[in-house]
C-alpha cells in the first residue's frame, strides 16, 4: 500500500520532497554513481525549485551532475514551448543550477511535425519515431531509481488517462497517445510495465480540488483510476501532498 506524508504548507511540502528525493539520490549514487530520475509537468518544477534550488540546505547535497533525467511524460511539441514539460523543467529548475548541469534526457525534437501537439499536419510515423526513440534511452534494465509524478483532478498520472487503451498496455515501455483527452493530443508517456520496475515512485498533490480524487484512489479498493493502479504495482510509492488536499476525507497519513 501506498504511504502519504501530509504537511500544513506548499514550502514544507516541498522540504519533504526534497528530503526524499536526496534519499534516494544518495541511495543510488552509492549504488552505481549515478542517480536516475523521471519527473513530470504541472506544478512539479515550482515544487523541485522550492525544495531543492531554493532551500539552501538541501542545495548543497544535491550532486546534479550525477543525475539523468527522464520525463515521464512529454508533450510532441518544441522544447521551447510552454506545453513542453522539458521547458518547464529548463524555466523552473535546470536554468538555476550554476555548476556541472544533469543529463537530461529529451525527446528527439528533430522528428516533430505538426504544430503544438495537435494532430493536424502532424506525421504518425514521425510520432512513432519519438516514442521507439525514447524507449531507446531508458536504462537497459528499465529501472528509474526515482519516478516523480502528478496526479490529474480526473485520477490521470504520466499521459495514462482514465479508461485509456493504454492502461493495458504490456509490451512497450514508451507509448504514443495521439488522442490525450487534455490537450495537447499528441504525447507520449511511460507505460505501467516502465513503471513497475522503477525503484520507488512518489506523488506531489496539492490543494483542496485533490481531496476528491486521492479520496477515490485510498478508499475504493475497485477503483481503476491511474493513480490507484501506480498504487497497486508493487513498487514502493509514497505521496506527498499538504493538508488541504486531505481536506474532508479520512485516510492514513503522517510526516515525513
Ligand atoms: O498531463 C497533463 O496535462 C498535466 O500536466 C498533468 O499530468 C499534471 O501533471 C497533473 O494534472 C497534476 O497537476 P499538478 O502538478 O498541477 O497537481
Amino acid at each position: 500500500m501506498a504511504q502519504i506524508y501530509t504537511s500544513a504548507t506548499s514550502p514544507e511540502v516541498a522540504q519533504s520532497v526534497a528530503a526524499f528525493v536526496l534519499k534516494h539520490q544518495d541511495e543510488a549514487l552509492a549504488k552505481s554513481g549515478t542517480f536516475k530520475i523521471a519527473v513530470s509537468g504541472g506544478s512539479m518544477g515550482k515544487v523541485l525549485k522550492a525544495g531543492l534550488v531554493d532551500n539552501a540546505a538541501a542545495a548543497g547535497k544535491v550532486q546534479w551532475d550525477k543525475w539523468e533525467v527522464f520525463f515521464s511524460d512529454e508533450r510532441l511539441v518544441p522544447l521551447d514551448h510552454a506545453d513542453s514539460n522539458y521547458g518547464l523543467l529548463q524555466e523552473s529548475v535546470l536554468k538555476y543550477i550554476t555548476g556541472a548541469k544533469p543529463k537530461v534526457h529529451t525527446i528527439d525534437a528533430s522528428l516533430l511535425t505538426g504544430k503544438d501537439g495537435q494532430l493536424e499536419g502532424a506525421d504518425e510515423a514521425k510520432d512513432e519515431a519519438i516514442a521507439r526513440a525514447y524507449a531507446d534511452i531508458l536504462p537497459q534494465d528499465l529501472k528509474v531509481d526515482l519516478v516523480l509524478l502528478g496526479c490529474g483532478p480526473d485520477g490521470h498520472t504520466c499521459s495514462l488517462f482514465p479508461g485509456h487503451a493504454l492502461l493495458k498496455e504490456t509490451e512497450k515501455t514508451i507509448a504514443l497517445i495521439r488522442d490525450s483527452p487534455k490537450p495537447p493530443p499528441r504525447r507520449i508517456s511511460f507505460t505501467f510495465p516502465v513503471l513497475a520496475k522503477a525503484g520507488a515512485i512518489a506523488f506531489i498533490a496539492e490543494g483542496e480540488g485533490k481531496a476528491p480524487v486521492i479520496d477515490q484512489i485510498f478508499n475504493d479498493k475497485l477503483s481503476q483510476l491511474p493513480c490507484k493502479l501506480v498504487n497497486d504495482l508493487g513498487v514502493p510509492v509514497a505521496w506527498f501532498v499538504n493538508d488541504a488536499a486531505l481536506t474532508g476525507i479520512s485516510v492514513p497519513a503522517s510526516k515525513y
